[in-house]
């Protein structure tokens, strides 16, 4: 199968706190992941480990044909992993535009014309063009949650990592992130999506993963793995005999 990620035992600690305990796991190319899991599981710490701005202790991470287990996140970002924050971190006194500008130069490398041309494409298919011109720190939570797309998407990624980019939405705005995800998604974009917002999450992907303590503790398909005893118990908190 042709995998875009391949995850081999990666463990990472942090004093006793185990952030990934021997955690393997396969993305195949164009397919859309989720990831649940309880509070403090490990879930940001393995999209830090994914993108390089935290190295493990041990295992291995194969990207796009290439072990970057030792990769700088730069060259990890250049070579197409590209990620959303939990909390949008877009740099506020400049327009939504230019913060575009700046991940397609810096992340993506394009030049002036090239990168104009993709910023434009990008606002489109986020919904943001009407704000172009607008300063990021005048944005509403949802155009915030698009503008953190629209920044990782103007990197150019083969791979995005949306880390609970549903959070603190109305339904209304969850409703519409979702359909810019699955269109985001159709063009053939791979995506790790980390999402508490279950039913959203539920509405895009293909498979699932479930993380506890770093481990991964399920796999599979996501409606199956939502009612699975062991999800319930573990992950909401339901007795699996009750
Ligand atoms: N740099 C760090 N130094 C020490 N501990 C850390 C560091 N980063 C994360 N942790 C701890 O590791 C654990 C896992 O954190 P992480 O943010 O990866 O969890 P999460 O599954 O994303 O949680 P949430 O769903 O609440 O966002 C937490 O207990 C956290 O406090």
């Amino acid at each position: 199968m042709d995998n875009i990620l391949k995850l081999d035992r990666i463990s990472k600690a942090f004093g006793a706190v185990k952030v990934a305990d021997e955690l393997s796991y396969e993305v195949p190319r164009g397919e859309a992941l989720g990831v649940i899991g309880p509070n403090g599981a490990g879930k940001t710490s393995m999209f830090h480990l994914i993108t390089g701005t935290l190295s493990a202790n041990s295992g291995s991470i194969v990207f796009d044909g290439q072990d970057v287990t030792r990769t700088s996140a730069a060259k990890r970002c250049r070579a197409g992993v590209a990620r959303s924050f939990q909390v949008p971190q877009p740099f506020t006194h400049m327009t939504v535009f230019e913060n575009a500008m700046v991940a397609a130069t810096q992340a993506a490398g394009l030049r002036e014309r090239a990168a104009e041309k993709l910023c434009l494409e990008i606002l489109e298919q986020t919904e943001l063009m009407e704000k172009a011109n607008s300063a990021a720190g005048a944005l509403t939570l949802l155009e915030r949650k698009r503008l953190e797309m629209t920044r990782a998407l103007c990197a150019k990624p083969k791979l995005l990592l949306l880390d609970e980019i549903a959070g603190g939405l109305t339904e209304a705005e969850c409703v519409s992130l979702v359909e810019t995800i699955r269109e985001i998604h159709r063009s053939g974009v791979t995506i790790i999506w980390i999402e508490h917002v279950v039913h959203a999450l539920l509405e895009v992907v293909d498979r699932l993963i479930v993380i506890d303590f770093g481990r991964k503790i399920a796999e599979g398909a996501p409606h199956a793995i939502m009612e699975s005893p062991e999800v319930q118990e573990i992950y909401l908190g339901i007795e699996a005999d009750a």
